[in-house]
């Protein structure tokens, strides 16, 4: 077993990975933090896959323009992997598929696999197999990995700890080691009752889709990660014909983006729209 080490909330990482959106950046201090696990958390359809396809391609960027002069390595656990739309977004920062030379994919279908993989992991950023070093890791999703193999019974809850804590332990090393950004994404589960969840960070429970939601794996997942950015929708009605609650409405989804908990952010929020160039957050108040 990996032994685990206390970390000083002091020992703040600076270099940051842009998102692609100075909006985006300016919410999170200037991107995403290297040598550190950073976690975006939602329901299904939010947004997450696309924000990480984002940053695979930004990660190229030189630090001139916020990037990290990187490859980028992308662990999934949902096949099929979107290339289309990494491909499309390649066209719309970079105005070329050139970019995707340096982004590695490589699939995982279990909680053990993962963890097998991230020791290959391990000599692949040690041995880049291009001059570029790799600088991002992202894993999506984590929740999909647990979500099937283990039951609600002392054994398996024991066991599913267990290899967060290993995980968690092994991706905090490689990214201390190497610098890199690990950014996870982790799916939701709704919170019900009136006195909400566990409140971990600034939040015991999150409103989207009109719901209480909490980010999935719990407790022991939730100290496994630095940062966590919860991300939600709403349908709004932008156009009704008004004669009844019935009648013909337009509607459009709104996005937001908050910081959950971050040992070098405050608390806060940035509403943000997915079109097909990119993934952009709006001014801030
Ligand atoms: N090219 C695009 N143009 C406009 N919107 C897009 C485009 N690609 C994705 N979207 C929007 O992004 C949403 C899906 O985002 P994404 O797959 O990143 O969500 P997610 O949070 O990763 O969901 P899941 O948990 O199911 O994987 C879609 O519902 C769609 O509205």
């Amino acid at each position: 077993m990996v032994p685990f080490r206390a970390e000083n909330p002091l020992d703040l990482p600076n270099r940051k990975c842009t998102v692609g959106c100075p909006n985006l950046d300016a919410l999170l201090g200037g991107g995403v933090p290297c040598a550190s696990v950073t976690e975006l958390a939602s329901e299904s359809g939010c947004g997450k896959t696309q924000i990480c396809l984002q940053l695979l391609l930004c990660a190229q960027l030189p630090e001139s323009r916020g990037g990290l002069s990187s490859a980028s390595l992308c662990l999934f656990s949902e096949p099929p992997f979107p290339l289309r739309r990494l491909q499309s977004l390649s066209l719309s920062f970079f105005g070329t598929n050139d970019p995707l030379d340096h982004i590695y994919v490589r699939g995982v279908h279990s909680a053990d696999d993962l963890l097998a993989t991230l020791d290959r992991v391990d000599s692949l950023l040690s041995n880049p197999p291009s001059s570029l070093p790799i600088g991002l890791i992202v894993i999506d999703s984590i929740a999909a990995l647990f979500r099937s193999d283990f039951d609600n019974n002392p054994v398996d809850l024991r066991r599913r700890s267990n290899l967060f804590f290993r995980i968690a332990s092994k991706l905090k090393a490689q990214a201390r080691r190497h610098g890199a950004a690990v950014v996870v994404t982790n799916q939701v589960v709704d919170v019900v009752g009136s006195d909400g969840g566990v409140r971990v960070g600034n939040y015991a429970w999150l409103g989207s889709s009109g719901r209480r939601a909490c980010p999935a794996l719990g407790l022991a997942w939730a100290n496994c990660v630095n940062t966590r950015l919860f991300l939600s929708r709403e349908e709004v009605v932008v156009a009704s014909d008004g004669a009844s609650e019935e009648s013909a409405r337009v509607c459009r989804t709104r996005r937001w983006i908050r910081v959950a908990f971050a040992p070098h952010l405050p608390d806060s929020a940035r509403e943000f729209v997915i079109v097909r160039e990119g993934v952009f957050g709006f001014l801030g108040s």
